[in-house]
């Protein structure tokens, strides 16, 4: 594993609001990260400043161990931000082609990668579609398409899947995971389940401030799987407690535990299903480890 970006004591300020207090992480290559954060954290404005279109007031940002703006990193990172949008004048493959040019690619290594990434999201029979024509989750597709031109090593999506229905949104999320052992992507978006999905490390921004979860983290003599069941049942926090194994449960809403025991128990949520099972408890979903939401919103 080699670290992709390096960011130290980032801040940047808008008059007197600070969009960026002092923020520091790290990605390593073949993660695929999570931005989260409520409206107006700063996501967007550290997306600008890693993609150089934002100067930070103070500290430094390494992408592949060179500063930004440094020669070596042209086309190398790639951003999809949150309004892109295409000229509705042009056919996408003449864009395309035009985006791939302005990469320094010569004409025919334009249109050799634009037919490459059109194929792969899926709409290499629309190539000679204007913007207009397509559907708002196709359009999603090619403005992804043009972030993938030149293969970066590392693309930035803003809300890649906003606003798409449920199969377009998971269109994009299933294109996503298929290229993500070839590209390391950060992705912001206000969809939970859909990060938790996809990434293994998370950023979290609130008030510029921001704060690191690693998803499979889980070391130390306990572990933890959250279980959430179809039904109220019945004393179901104190049986569990009595599965051999447990340490300590917690419920985090109704319906749903967070369950942690000895990390010494072999197959523990085999037993645990076993368990469900004979209590007669239908479950919903067994998560390894917690849930992205009670990760980040959980207070104990
Ligand atoms: N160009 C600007 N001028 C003044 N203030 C700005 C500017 N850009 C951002 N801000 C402020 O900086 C803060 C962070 O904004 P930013 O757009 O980065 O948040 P965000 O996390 O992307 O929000 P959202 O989820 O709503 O897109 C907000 O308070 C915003 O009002």
């Amino acid at each position: 594993m080699s670290t992709l970006i390096e960011v130290n004591h980032l801040s940047k300020s808008f008059g007197s609001k600070k969009a960026l207090n002092n923020v520091s992480f790290t990605i390593e290559s073949g993660a695929t990260t999570a931005l989260v954060g409520p409206n107006g954290a700063g996501k967007t404005t550290l997306f600008s400043v890693l993609c150089g279109y934002l100067q930070p007031d103070s500290g430094t940002v390494r992408i592949l161990g060179q500063p930004l703006g440094h020669p070596s990193l042209f086309g190398k990172l790639a951003a999809l931000p949150q309004d892109a949008t295409l000229d509705p004048r042009f056919s996408i493959q003449k864009q395309l082609c035009f985006y791939g040019l302005l990469q320094g690619l010569s004409k025919v290594e334009a249109l050799q990668d634009t037919t490459r990434v059109l194929e792969l999201v899926g709409l290499s029979e629309n190539h000679n579609s204007k913007i207009n024509e397509l559907s708002h989750g196709m359009r999603k597709r090619v403005c992804i398409a043009q972030a993938l031109l030149g293969n970066p090593k590392i693309v930035l999506l803003d809300e890649a899947t906003a606003g798409l229905d449920p199969i377009n949104a998971r269109e994009i999320r299933s294109l996503i995971s298929s290229l993500s052992d070839d590209v390391s992507f950060i992705l912001s978006s206000h969809d939970l389940a859909e990060l938790e999905r996809l990434c293994s490390h998370v950023l979290y921004l609130d008030k510029g401030i921001l704060t690191t979860h690693n998803r499979n983290e889980q070391t130390g003599s306990s572990k933890y799987l959250t279980l959430q069941l179809q039904d109220q049942y019945k004393d179901a926090k104190e049986l569990l407690k009595q599965l051999s194994g447990v340490l300590y449960v917690s419920q985090s809403q109704n319906k749903e535990f967070i369950i942690e025991y000895q990390a010494s128990h072999d197959q523990f949520d085999i037993h645990l299903l076993k368990y469900c099972y004979k209590n007669n408890w239908q479950y919903r979903q067994l998560v390894n480890g917690h849930t992205l939401e009670n990760q980040l919103f959980q207070k104990d």
